[in-house]
């Protein structure tokens, strides 16, 4: 190889070394524009006009607010009404008045904000490639695979049973565990009283106690904690904070800070979700698309970046335990509603997503079976 040439390829795999290192380093650099490797195509970037179904649109979306207070009381089957609605027509809902006390939710967010505030050194101890570690941390969305990186860091926790996994997560900052653990504790509370609610508003009436057997798969589901950073990204209209996605499971409880970055897809254009203190965004995952037989929507959505301030968000996402089959409720399934899904379960989706760069609705789309 010519001394040139053998040049450019060492510096090109520093440059891929730096890139693995995430963007909070990056941008802690100093720099004044992305390097190319973050630059999306023309037609995948935030505010392109040339491309469906990605037009720009610059409004914000008022998602159906659920107020789960007003569940409990005479305003029952409207609410059970709007939630279901919001379920099949935008596959995401804010949950107003759930219960969850403030500080434990200022305590997960500055919980986060002061482990990526950590130096790089402490940080990235939790790296790995493997899929399956309870704790990862990691940049992009999958950085084994993806050609062109997204601005976003993250650290992702494995939080069921939360006794056997809290020994195995970051131990700085020192409160990290204790209020971390709190919060997963209290979110996998809130998504099994919200599914008891959907599978009502799936049912169309009053449960039967043979659903007790699920509630109890969800009681003991999988529960994933994904804690994003996006830290100020100079050209932010050439890149994205996460490309367009549907989340695995269930339901995903999304906390976001106060900086705005959510877009979701609805009617083919992109909508910005304006974050509401306190309240969680929640959406429907494929599981429950598949479980609901395509009733509930799982719904694209994406993250767009800015270049003023750093966002956080933490999304749990919630499914049955990772050695059930989701299939499609029994319940839902008759002659005039053909089963709509082919079974799955947690190695599948692995599978796929070590296999290929996972990116829009492809896993459910190789889950149809008409
Ligand atoms: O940051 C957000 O608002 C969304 C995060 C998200 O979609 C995810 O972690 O799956
Ligand atoms: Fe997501």
């Amino acid at each position: 190889m010519c001394p040139t040439v053998a040049m450019e390829k060492e510096n090109e795999e520093a440059l891929q070394t730096q890139y693995q290192k995430g963007v909070k380093r990056l941008y802690e650099k100093g720099i004044d524009k992305i390097p190319d490797k973050y630059i999306l195509p023309v037609q995948e970037r935030p505010n392109t006009t040339q491309a469906e179904p990605s037009e720009v649109c610059r409004e914000n979306i008022k998602l159906p607010i659920v107020d789960f207070a007003e569940l409990q009381g005479s305003n029952r089957p409207q609410v059970l009404k709007s939630l279901a609605d919001a379920c099949k027509q935008y596959g995401f809902f804010q949950l107003v008045n759930h219960g969850i006390p403030s500080d434990v939710i200022s305590g997960m967010i500055d919980a986060a904000k002061r482990f990526f505030e950590l130096p790089y050194e402490e940080r990235s101890k939790y790296m790995s490639t493997d899929m399956k570690a309870l704790v990862r941390y990691g940049t992009s969305f999958n950085q084994n695979k993806d050609n062109v990186f997204c601005w976003r860091d993250f650290l992702k926790l494995t939080c069921y049973p939360i006794s056997d996994v809290l020994p195995h997560w970051p131990s700085s900052p020192t409160d990290f565990g204790k209020l971390v653990a709190t919060y997963a504790t209290e979110t996998k509370y809130l998504f099994v009283m919200v599914m008891e609610v959907i599978l009502e508003s799936l049912l169309g009436s009053n449960k039967t106690g043979e659903d007790d057997e699920i509630m109890k798969d969800f009681q003991d589901g999988s529960q994933l904690m994904v804690v994003n950073f996006f830290p100020p990204c100079p050209e932010p209209d050439l890149t994205l904070g996460m490309p367009p996605h549907s989340d695995y499971g269930f339901l995903t409880l999304l906390l976001q800070d106060e900086v705005e970055g959510l877009q979701i897809q609805y009617k083919e254009k992109w909508f910005t979700v304006e974050p509401i203190p306190n309240a969680f965004v929640v959406n429907i995952g494929d599981h429950l698309e598949i479980f609901s037989n395509g009733k509930y929507k799982s719904v694209l959505h994406r993250v767009k970046v800015n270049s003023e301030k750093s966002r956080i968000s933490v999304a749990t996402l919630h499914s049955l335990p990772f050695r059930c089959m989701v299939r499609p409720w029994s319940k839902l399934i008759d002659e005039a509603n053909p089963r709509r899904y082919k079974d799955t379960n947690f190695a599948t989706f692995l599978n796929y997503i070590s296999s290929q760069e996972p990116k829009k609705k492809e896993f459910l789309e190789s889950r149809k079976s008409i």
